[in-house]
């Protein structure tokens, strides 16, 4: 919880960020989001005072941490910032080490909870823990500061920006992971991004801020799309907020269809009939682990004798923690008007389509209009001038007093 915390950097007339009241309940993904240089970072910065707030109080779990020993208030406290920020001149396992080291941990249990944690970021410990950072991909590197975060197993994890240096589908598969562990961990996370989309695909709660860290909303994704506070949030979000309602809903939330599959090796003309019997046009071939290796139409079965275990490394397939955006995503690239979903250890689920696609953006906006849930306190104190003189927001508009969650 931030209480009425402002920062005033030297020699500036206004704020940095003022007077700022805002719950972050626990146990919960809160995105900060807001214009260049509106104050995200300082905020963040103040939770675990690498940036000490001018005035006002840093409340963790109860407990007023505004004036106890800055190195130890952030051992216990995740940090996660862009690249991963990792050491260079040390190994992947030694830069996970870090904060167990300091916590005198006998070197069995770091090398066990190092080997933990890469398993949990999704990277082999045999291969990775001993590479150096600059023998990595910037996906692989950024799960390295995850895990370096996670190691001591703090409650609290900040994180900025922290997939702003990766491609935009590592970046995708970043952000599943961390949606993955989060459903495991239940961290209370706070995450500065510049994409809205982001902050809608992983925030319980998103806070959109102006100039000064005023808050201007600060309530859940759903209903932020739904009821825009003002223009602000509005040109914020920008357009197709039907469309981003998408990133709301996961694959393994919506009714899959099942198409007719065949295992490699099974006559096509078994297939091509069972497919005609059903009125379907494409048929699935698994291998003998049941994955997804052809999607086959009609006129590709008539010319096959039996089918191959060749795999098609054009297949549109999404995991099913996905989004329907990342779904309709994939559909659009291979322009198949469905996309193949796989589970755990990548078997074979059933397929996605437009029509559950269309059907899903109707459910969101009915459910936006009935969420019952009230939004987390977050108001600023006073009203600061913008730099362009018009005067930011007032408490009014963001999400009023008294309706936390805790
Ligand atoms: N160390 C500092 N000294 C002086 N001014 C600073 C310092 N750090 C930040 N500021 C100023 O405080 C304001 C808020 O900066 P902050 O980095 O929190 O913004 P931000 O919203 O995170 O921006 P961005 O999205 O561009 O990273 C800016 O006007 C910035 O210039």
């Amino acid at each position: 919880m931030l209480d009425d915390v402002t920062k005033r950097f030297p020699g500036q007339t206004r704020p940095a960020v003022g007077g700022l009241t805002m719950e972050i309940p626990r146990g919960s993904i809160v995105m900060l989001v807001g214009p260049s240089g509106c104050g995200k970072t300082t905020t963040l910065k103040m939770i675990n005072r690498l940036i000490e707030p001018t005035s006002g109080r840093i409340i963790l779990d109860g407990d007023d941490v505004t004036g106890i020993d800055g190195d130890q208030l952030r051992r216990g406290i995740g940090y996660v910032i862009q690249a991963g920020g990792l050491f260079p001149h040390m190994t992947v396992a030694a830069n996970i080490a870090v904060v167990p080291k300091m916590l005198n941990w006998d070197k069995a249990r770091i090398q066990a909870r190092v080997d933990e944690l890469l398993e949990l970021v999704s990277l082999n410990p045999a291969l990775y823990r001993d590479r150096y950072p600059k023998e990595l991909s910037g996906g692989q590197q950024q799960r390295v500061g995850v895990a370096r975060a996670l190691a001591a197993d703090p409650p609290v994890l900040l994180m900025d920006e922290p997939f702003g240096a990766v491609d935009p589908i590592t970046r995708q598969r970043l952000q599943d992971e961390l949606l993955h562990i989060q459903s495991e961990l239940h961290k209370t996370i706070v995450c500065v991004t510049h994409d809205f989309d982001e902050a809608v695909k992983l925030g319980d709660w998103i806070a959109i801020f102006d100039e000064g860290a005023q808050l201007v909303q600060y309530d859940s994704p759903e209903r932020i799309l739904a009821n825009p506070a003002n223009e602000f949030v509005e040109n914020f979000i920008g357009s197709g907020a039907g469309l981003k309602q998408l990133t709301l809903t996961r694959v393994n939330e919506v009714d899959l269809v099942m198409p007719v599959t065949a295992n490699a090796g099974d006559l096509a003309s078994d297939t091509l009939s069972r497919l005609q019997g059903e009125g379907g046009q494409n048929a699935v071939v698994l291998d003998e682990r049941g994955r997804p290796i052809q999607w086959l139409s009609r006129r590709q079965l008539a010319r096959l004798d039996r089918h191959t275990d060749a795999v098609d490394p054009k297949l549109p397939v999404i995991g099913n923690q996905a989004t329907l955006n990342d779904a309709l995503d994939t559909m659009l690239v291979s322009s198949t008007g469905a996309a193949l979903v796989t589970g755990p250890r990548d078997r074979f689920l059933g397929m996605v389509t437009v029509q559950t696609v269309m059907e899903a953006i109707t459910a969101a906006n009915d459910a936006a209009q009935q969420g019952s849930s009230s939004a987390p306190v977050g108001i600023n104190s006073g009203v600061i001038e913008r730099s362009d003189g018009a005067s930011a927001p007032v408490e009014g508009d963001a999400a009023p007093a008294g309706q936390g969650t805790r």
